[in-house]
């Protein structure tokens, strides 16, 4: 892992310029910087013993995983030789915000496939962790944590709270995630599995579909999960779905499919909940709905295309037949046939 000069690495950020900061949580801020002619995202931990823990953790659960492309890339490290407690961490900057903003802030909502396709990175990226080895813990996914990349794939960050499976540190560390994505069967440090965040998954599927807060105290009830579990048994999936934009009929069993998903992540019987892998498998098959559309433009376009390739072809043929006698009387070469059917085929592609 690559160790970056503190001093050069605090001057690049304006010495903490609040201009420069692109985001704060509970424990630490993150600043935009450049590093050899690259944008990179510092994140600096809020002066708090709890917080140095945590960004030293995240540190060591980042470096023990291999690259991704749907968890947030560490960089490097940095620390300051006259205060150890004033350490960074390096990672790739993410410019286009969070899942929270995108769903909660921005003024126009995500189209259906772009939530789709959200909600099959997020389970792609939390596969990585759960099926990895070493097996990783989040224990605080939310959306606040899913960041967008400039073409706007989702990743996974923010590993202050992961544990590595069967580590010393899983059993030591007390119950810990943010309200309303917090498994309510994770109590005790004994009860932590990957289960855990197959919950906090959960109600992030539910808050892509329905861009309903997770917590919304002027409703009732206020918690989504409570919300949204009555009305996927009461069959009513279309009051779930977010009412900006309007339902796709034609994507209607995928986003039901979804729903019946996060059903099962939030279950409290832990024993119901599926898999990460089983959920990836299942929305990769589901998605394929999506695509049906742009499927069929396509094969009718390739049968007109065929048609006129045919066409084409006959044509060229009666008229080489008339050419190849003109030329031959007159002794000139004649370019072969395979040669000029490709080019009558690439003309045909070509219109
Ligand atoms: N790599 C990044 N690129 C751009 N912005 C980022 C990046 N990492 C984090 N941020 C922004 O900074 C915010 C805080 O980061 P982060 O969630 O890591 O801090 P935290 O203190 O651990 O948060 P929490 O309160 O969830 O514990 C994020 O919500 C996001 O808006």
């Amino acid at each position: 892992m690559v160790n970056f000069d503190y001093d050069e690495l605090v001057n690049t950020t304006g010495r903490f310029s609040p201009t420069r900061m692109v985001g704060k949580g509970s424990h630490g801020m993150v600043y935009k910087a450049m590093l050899l002619n690259k944008t990179v995202a510092l994140k600096k931990p809020l002066q708090h013993r709890d917080n140095y823990s945590k960004l030293e953790n995240e540190i060591c659960v980042l470096s023990s995983l291999p690259e991704n492309r749907h968890v947030i890339s560490l960089l490097g490290t940095s620390q300051d030789h006259s205060n150890g407690n004033n350490k960074l961490i390096v990672m790739e900057f993410m410019p286009n915000g969070s899942l929270h903003d995108l769903l909660h802030v921005a003024t126009t909502p995500p189209s259906w496939p772009k939530r789709v396709e959200i909600a099959i990175q997020v389970a792609r990226a939390v596969q990585f962790l759960h099926e990895g080895k070493p097996t990783v813990i989040h224990r605080d996914i939310k959306s606040e944590n899913i960041l967008f990349d400039s073409d706007w794939n989702a990743k996974l960050a923010d590993f202050g709270l992961a544990v590595l499976f069967d580590s010393p540190s899983q059993v030591s560390q007390p119950a810990a995630g943010t309200i309303g994505y917090l498994d309510p069967c994770y109590i005790t440090p004994s009860k932590l599995s990957t289960k855990s965040d197959m919950f906090s998954f959960g109600v992030v599927l539910l808050e892509i579909i329905s861009c309903r807060k997770v917590i919304d105290v002027s409703k009732s009830p206020a918690s989504i999960v409570d919300w949204a579990v009555a009305l996927i048994e009461e069959e009513r999936i279309d009051e779930i779905c977010d009412a900006r934009i309007g339902f796709p009929v034609y994507m209607s069993s995928t986003i039901r499919h979804i729903l019946y998903v996060a059903a099962s992540c939030v279950s409290s019987n832990v024993e119901n909940r599926l898999t990460i892998g089983e959920i990836v498998r299942e929305m990769e098959n589901s998605v394929i709905e999506r695509v049906r559309l742009p499927i069929w433009i396509n094969m009718l376009r390739n049968l007109v295309l065929m048609r006129r390739k045919k066409k084409l072809a006959k044509k060229w043929q009666q008229e080489k037949c008339a050419t190849v006698l003109e030329q031959s009387d007159d002794g000139v070469h004649v370019p072969s046939g395979k040669l000029l059917l490709w080019q009558v085929l690439a003309d045909a592609e070509m219109e």
